[in-house]
């Protein structure tokens, strides 16, 4: 499906045909109760279960004519040149934080001892310490850290494809994540969208580059339509990469002319945009009733006799306001959990709001997010709902755990 084409996302909602999903693998069982908190987890899933439920996800999306494409089968195959793979292994090993040079030589050696695709799981799952032969701890600090376990933490965010990396229009934000853990999984993506065989003659245009100071994460892009981006002002992106992203975009032969920035609490329950609302249909979202607002909301749009291009336009007003105001149209707002502040909090807590739309009134919902499924259902959404148990405890739903590479326009 993706051959001979270029990336195509012009909304949010538009038949998916292609998307890029990571299985979950050993990175889960490589969190302890002691990482948790740096590797953004709240819980450790139960692995087998997990890809379980992954598994059923992937089917109900191919079922639905979505081709799936793997993040670690597309990243392996993206090292079919000696010189790729010796940079990729190079800059994974120079971002994986280890300070002695006789360490990073050892593990150089280790990770050459496999097939491409052993060695880009082992990379995700994470090193222990243990298992490379040449490891000798002769340096004091080497001595000392002696306790932790591994010389390359895991990757356990990796299932969230949706945030590394965002294809926008015919592009793609290639982005710098607010973490150190999350940073490291956008090389796997540089490196598919650089040199896989699939892409890299698209030519794709990068709206934003990992190595950029400033951070960005996809859950906070939000294409409403083919004119209008919304971005999460939020834990996780900078008000300075929503200005850089809008540069690039109004200078582009896209057709995207103006940036929503939302201002949202910068807090673990809301941290990024598509956790707080994502949409379900050309005039329905699924919202946590916390964001309904008011809210301060910021217009970017072009601007060239501006010292920076741009010109940006403070708004106030309720969520619903200004979705009818830049849509154009009589806007409806589904509350999770009803707005009942308890089954809201926990339905939201559990992704309630985080829906893969795969065409327009027709989502990927959680299970176990009842009491807003039904009133989706109310609301005429076609659900396509999929087991929860395990993969909800990484504290994301549908919406991240997929990144959308080809949609039909609407
Ligand atoms: N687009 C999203 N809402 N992604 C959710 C990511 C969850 C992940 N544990 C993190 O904290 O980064």
């Amino acid at each position: 499906m993706l051959e001979n084409k270029s990336l195509h996302i012009t909304s949010e909602i538009g038949k998916l045909k292609s998307v890029l999903l990571h299985r979950p693998g050993k990175e889960l069982e490589n969190l302890t109760p002691d990482l948790l908190e740096r590797l953004l987890f709240d819980d450790i899933p139960y692995l087998k279960i997990a890809q379980e439920e992954h598994d059923e996800f992937a089917k109900t999306l191919r079922d639905n004519g979505v081709e799936v494409l793997y993040l670690a089968e597309l990243a392996a195959e993206s090292l079919y040149d000696e010189k790729i793979k010796l940079n990729f292994v190079n800059q994974f090993i120079d971002e994986a934080n280890i300070e002695s040079e006789g360490l990073k030589e050892a593990l150089g050696e280790y990770l050459y001892t496999f097939s491409n695709k052993e060695m880009v799981d082992k990379m995700m799952a994470g090193i222990r310490k243990d298992e490379v032969p040449k490891y000798k701890r002769t340096s004091l600090s080497d001595m000392i850290d002696d306790s932790y376990p591994f010389i390359c933490d895991p990757l356990p965010n990796l299932y969230f494809t949706r945030d590394p990396a965002a294809a926008i229009g015919n592009g793609v934000t290639l982005n710098h994540m607010r973490t150190q853990t999350r940073n490291r999984e956008t090389i796997f993506t540089k490196y598919i969208f650089e040199h896989h065989p699939k892409f890299k003659d698209m030519n794709i245009p990068f709206w934003y580059n990992r190595n950029e100071t400033t951070s960005l994460e996809g859950g906070d892009e939000l294409i409403l339509n083919e004119k209008t981006l919304a971005i999460g002002i939020s834990q996780r992106t900078d008000a300075r990469s929503i200005e850089k992203v809008s540069k690039k975009l109004f200078n582009s032969n896209t057709n995207f002319e103006r940036v929503l920035a939302f201002h949202i609490p910068k807090k673990r329950a809301f941290m990024h945009l598509d956790t707080v609302f994502t949409m379900v249909d050309y005039d329905k979202f699924t919202v946590h009733p916390g964001i309904e607002g008011p809210l301060t909301v910021y217009e970017i749009t072009k601007d060239e006799k501006s010292e920076n291009g741009l010109k940006v336009n403070k708004e106030n007003g309720t969520l619903e306001q200004i979705l009818t105001k830049y849509l154009n149209r009589k806007i409806t707002l589904i509350r999770c959990g009803g707005g009942d502040p308890i089954n809201a909090a926990r339905e939201q807590w559990n992704d309630g709001s985080n829906t893969l739309a795969i065409a327009p009134g027709e989502v990927v919902v959680y299970s176990r997010n009842y009491i807003t499924n039904e009133l989706l259902d109310k609301y005429g959404i076609k659900l396509h709902i999929v087991p929860s148990c395990e993969l909800s405890r990484g504290r994301g739903g549908p919406r991240c755990m997929s990144m959308p590479l080809i949609r039909e326009d609407i």
